[in-house]
């Protein structure tokens, strides 16, 4: 049974899409991260997963619970932790007063262990809690019961960077104990180090479902040669993308060497021919940054919203 599967999950606030038709499950065990622009669809699916909110359309499971009905979603609940995006405290109320509460209503198995990793201030109002300490204490509360699933708003936003790390090695160490998790980012490093698998969702609708690794092979190599001369279309080759020649001009070089620099995500035996066809002076081929990968997504998502304003059809393409 998957951990969370939906079906054509769909809610719509009025008019306003929040996600539409959204298919995918995450397995047992797996670190599923959830990418997409400002107003994608995100946050919606969390909270419709939480049961928060009803789906429009379409259903989904957490835990084997349906999120439309209540009671079973509250027992799955249970072997759930949820990171909200903002997390919400009655400030008046100390830290320590909220971890006991939080622990006597979901139990607490892991609070002192947690709290030697991330450590809020207990015994200061929540309400004078810098954003980063709200986040640890956040994180204290959505684990201290030792759930199996975690659900995940961008967790590591405001976090400094070493209290990120520290996060993203916890997830590792939680993800070999079997724990599941699924969270939205948009920290492509973070999703890079710790998931499995991602899904790519743009103006509602899944865009693209697929392993890290296999995105990543798909991103291709940037590819950066030093070479004597150059001709102007030297590297018009199928698969090079995003060439840049001699720092960004496509003119060659005068006389001493010029520098070239491109994406490629072609076969290697017409490359390394073309490239041996020069006085190679440097080369280094190295895997392309998943940034590369990802914005390809986020940018064909505003040339859509573009043509349709274009089309005149602006009154279809969403808040996003
Ligand atoms: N309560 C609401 N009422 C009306 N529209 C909403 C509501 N919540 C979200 N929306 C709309 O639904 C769409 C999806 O928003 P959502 O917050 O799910 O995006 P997101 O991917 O989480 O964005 P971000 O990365 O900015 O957090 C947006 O068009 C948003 O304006």
């Amino acid at each position: 049974m998957p951990a969370i599967r939906t079906d054509g999950l769909t809610k719509f606030y009025g008019d306003v899409r929040g996600v539409e038709d959204l298919t995918l499950s995450v397995e047992e065990g797996e670190v599923f991260g959830f990418l997409g622009p400002n107003g994608a669809g995100k946050t919606t699916t969390i909270r419709t997963l939480m049961g928060f909110q009803s789906p429009t359309e379409g259903s989904a499971t957490v835990l084997g619970a349906d999120v439309t009905d209540a009671a079973a979603l509250r027992e799955a609940r249970a072997r759930v932790g949820y990171l909200p995006s903002e997390p919400g405290f009655d400030e008046r109320v100390t830290g320590r007063r909220l971890l006991a509460y939080h622990g006597a209503l979901r139990g607490d198995s892991r609070s002192e262990e947690l709290l030697e990793l991330f450590h809020p201030p207990l015994d200061r109002p929540v309400g004078d809690y810098s954003r980063g300490n709200r986040q640890m204490l956040a994180i204290v509360m959505a684990f201290m019961h030792d759930p199996d699933l975690l659900i995940m708003d961008e967790p590591t936003s405001g976090l400094d960077p070493l209290k990120q790390e520290t996060f993203l090695e916890f997830i590792r160490a939680e993800s070999d104990r079997g724990t599941t998790f699924f969270f939205s980012s948009h920290v492509l490093s973070e999703v890079r180090k710790v998931c499995d698998r991602v899904g790519i969702i743009r103006q509602g609708q899944l865009a693209e479902l697929s392993s890290v690794d296999s995105l990543l092979s798909r991103s291709g190599k940037r590819v950066r040669a030093t070479v004597d001369t150059l001709d102007h279309d030297a590297f018009d080759l199928p698969g090079v993308h995003d060439l840049t020649v001699g720092g960004g001009s496509r003119r060659s070089g005068d006389g001493g060497s010029t520098t070239v620099s491109f994406t490629y995500t072609g076969a290697y035996e017409p490359l390394l021919e073309r490239l041996l066809e020069f006085d190679l002076q440097d080369l280094a081929i190295e895997e392309a940054p998943l940034e590369d990968v990802f914005m390809r997504f986020y940018d064909e998502g505003i040339d859509e919203r573009v043509e349709a304003v274009e089309d005149g059809r602006d009154g279809e393409a969403e808040d996003a």
